[in-house]
């Protein structure tokens, strides 16, 4: 099995530096999210790992080698990092020979990725004449040409249709469960949270997190619940008295009759359940509010995009927490916690 080691890797452009002493392990059969603000050092890090640019220092290699030492390069990693790579003026399919050839792979793959992709009917039109959308597809059927253990993609939605954000989402799954590495840059956060098991995210090119995609979103969004009962302030007061100190109340449900909502703050369904029945109050409605990874991923990087609109003073960099970890925001916390506090 083939994985992706980056250690110690650094990237500097000038006085830039994209990629700062970053150390993470992208693991075979499952499907790793890449994530981080603009210019936080993804796309400088898959070029590295490609060996499209040279590190200041640290390495990154593929099952233990450097991209530059395969010779059919094709045949260990698949990349898409940038969709208008490929040549105007070849129809879509002699792209894919030229390619096929180049890492002498036999040419029924070409035919087979093209149909992968849905392209096998527009695969002798010119790449020129292609959609955005349909440009995607192609970079994503030259990655899987080789049919190599490691498949790198930047943004691979980009441009898709709805059929092809789906098709995307079940491919890369697919990739995973065949024991593939695959690693996947995305600002959209509801796609990345449909296909990733794993989540790398950079910040500023240093390492914010490499966690399980659940952990990562239940370490940071509090559970709610949301409850509508016929009298909310005696089930407001309720709550309150069991600890429950952060209860919001939304007022009247829509329409006569429809009782008062109320939003309760790391809260399970199951006990704010319990209490009211207990006192006796009638529950109209009952709801656990799902966490969402986008929600969690603000939480991260909410110090990062403060620093990105106003650069620190060397004082404040030095009294900033590490990045690497950062600290637990108080809606992480559960009652029992911040009641200890
Ligand atoms: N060739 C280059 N020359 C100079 N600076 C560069 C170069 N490539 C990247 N950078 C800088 O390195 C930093 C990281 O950029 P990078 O493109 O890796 O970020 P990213 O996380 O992929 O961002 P985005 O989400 O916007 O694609 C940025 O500050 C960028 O301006």
């Amino acid at each position: 099995m083939t994985s992706i080691d980056i250690r110690d890797l650094t990237k500097e452009y000038g006085t830039t530096r994209a990629v700062d002493r970053l150390t993470f392990r992208v693991e075979p059969g499952r499907v790793t999210g890449f994530l981080g603000p603009n210019g936080a050092g993804k796309s400088t890090t898959l070029r590295l790992v490609l060996g499209l640019d040279r590190p200041t220092a640290g390495t990154a290699t593929l099952g233990g080698r450097a991209y530059a030492t395969f010779d059919e390069p094709l045949r260990h990693v698949g990349a898409l990092l940038d969709a208008q790579a490929a040549h105007g003026s070849r129809t879509a399919r002699d792209h894919l020979r030229v390619l096929a050839a180049s890492n002498r792979l036999p040419e029924r793959r070409v035919d087979e990725v093209l149909a992968e992709a849905g392209l096998a009917a527009v695969a002798h039109r010119r790449v020129r004449t292609y959609s955005l959308g349909m440009r995607q597809r192609l970079g994503i059927a030259a990655a899987l040409l080789g049919d190599p253990p490691v498949v790198l993609l930047d943004e691979p939605s980009n441009g898709l249709d709805p059929e092809g954000i789906i098709w995307i989402r079940e491919l890369l799954r697919r990739l995973a469960r065949e024991g593939r590495t695959v690693l996947v840059s995305s600002h959209l956060m509801n796609e990345t949270a449909s296909f990733a098991d794993h989540l790398v995210v950079l910040g500023r090119g240093r390492l914010l997190a490499d966690t399980a995609m659940r952990e990562f979103i239940h370490a940071r969004v509090d559970p709610r619940v949301r409850v509508r009962t016929t009298d909310g302030a005696a089930l407001g007061d309720l709550l309150a008295r069991h600890g429950y100190d952060t209860v919001e109340r939304e007022g009247e449900g829509e329409g006569e009759g429809e009782g008062e909502r109320l939003i309760v703050h790391h809260a399970r369904v199951a006990d704010v359940g319990r209490l009211a029945w207990g006192a006796g109050l009638p529950v109209l409605e009952l709801v656990a509010e799902e966490a969402t990874l986008e929600q969690a991923y603000l939480d991260l990087t909410a110090t990062e995009a403060e620093f990105a609109a106003q650069p620190p003073t060397p004082a404040e960099q030095l009294s900033t927490p590490s990045a690497a970890q950062p600290p637990t925001s108080p809606a992480a916390q559960s009652p029992a916690q911040r009641q200890e506090a």
